[in-house]
């Protein structure tokens, strides 16, 4: 069996000429917080719409469970895409019941009780819901695409729009049904968010998904570094050696050392005089929030 709860192959949707996914490879395991960040119109909301089955895919394949029998398994997740579509002349409690009973689930009110709990909002059960906040409908949203007990959650944007605390308490329950081993995947813009709670991250832009990389890869790529530019990778490596650096990585031709305290001006003249063009050393600190950044295209990116 695939060990992917989620595997996408070249998946396309095109509107038109318009191209807005464009053959994502996304890879999600059992029992993860995926992050799937991009820029507005990146192309994440027809992304996740295309795996629920609200959009019709132009190509390429999608396994949920490891099967492409997508009809039992589509059965088996949890969708909260755009509004919660709550009815606003009722109560949480009987918003939720609505659903129940669409599904077919008798002798709900246990299951509705828990799931009020979970979302933080059983003392305000029977209160209708058109004055509830945005988090509270949020929340209340996210109750109700759980009561079929979903193994995998997709959820587009649950944070747009709420104020930090409203964000703290999704957060919370998040990391709550994760912990119950459910599997998430969560979009949005707002890059600090997830980056405290995913464990993995997928980044699109312009409806290709740019870098697929777990939250370890990330910190390592975020964390202070001697960075240098070269001609020559082979004879880069011979000079590390030489000096017995050995903590580094490299992605083509830039090498990233982090042994902070490596003489940079032995090392820079020691790589000249084995005949490597340096075109740059400098040390790099680059924050998640700006590794992302650059992910997605730069600053100036639309
Ligand atoms: N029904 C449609 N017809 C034509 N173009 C569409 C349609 N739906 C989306 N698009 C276009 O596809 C691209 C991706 O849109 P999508 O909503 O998936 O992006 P997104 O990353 O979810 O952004 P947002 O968070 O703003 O919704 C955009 O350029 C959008 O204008």
């Amino acid at each position: 069996m695939s060990e992917y709860i989620l595997e996408t192959t070249s998946l396309t949707k095109k509107f038109g000429k318009k191209t807005a996914v464009d053959a994502v490879e996304m890879h999600v395991k059992a029992g993860e917080i995926y992050g799937f960040i991009g820029r507005n119109g990146a192309g994440k909301t027809t992304f996740l719409k295309m795996i629920a089955n609200l959009l019709h895919k132009s190509n390429g394949d999608i396994k949920l469970f490891g099967s492409t029998d997508l009809t039992p398994a589509r059965g088996r997740i949890g969708v909260l895409i755009e509004n919660p579509g709550l009815y606003p002349a009722m109560s949480a409690y009987d918003n939720i019941k609505m659903k129940c009973i669409l599904l077919g689930i008798k002798d709900s009110d246990k299951k509705i009780k828990e799931l009020l709990e979970l979302v933080g909002l059983e003392k305000v059960a029977k209160k209708n819901t058109k004055n509830f906040s945005l988090g509270m409908k949020q929340r209340l949203g996210l109750a109700i695409t759980l009561v079929n007990d979903p193994e995998l959650l997709l959820l587009d944007e649950p944070i747009n729009g709420l104020d930090p605390q409203g964000i703290i308490e999704i957060r919370e329950i998040l990391l709550k049904l994760q912990k119950r081993g459910m599997t998430i995947i969560i979009s949005s813009h707002i890059l600090e968010e997830l980056g405290k709670i995913a464990n993995r991250y997928g980044v699109i832009a312009s409806g290709q998904l740019i870098k697929e990389l777990t939250r370890d890869q990330l910190e390592e790529l975020s964390k202070n570094a001697i960075q240098i530019e070269v001609d020559d990778v082979a004879e880069s490596i011979r000079v590390l050696k030489k000096l017995n650096i050995d903590n580094y990585d490299h992605e083509d031709n830039i090498f990233r050392i982090y042994d902070l305290n490596v003489d940079r001006a032995k090392l820079n003249s020691t790589l000249v005089v084995n005949g490597v063009l340096v075109s740059s050393i400098f040390e790099q600190s680059e924050s998640v929030e700006d590794l992302f950044v650059d992910m997605m295209g730069g600053a100036n990116y639309v």
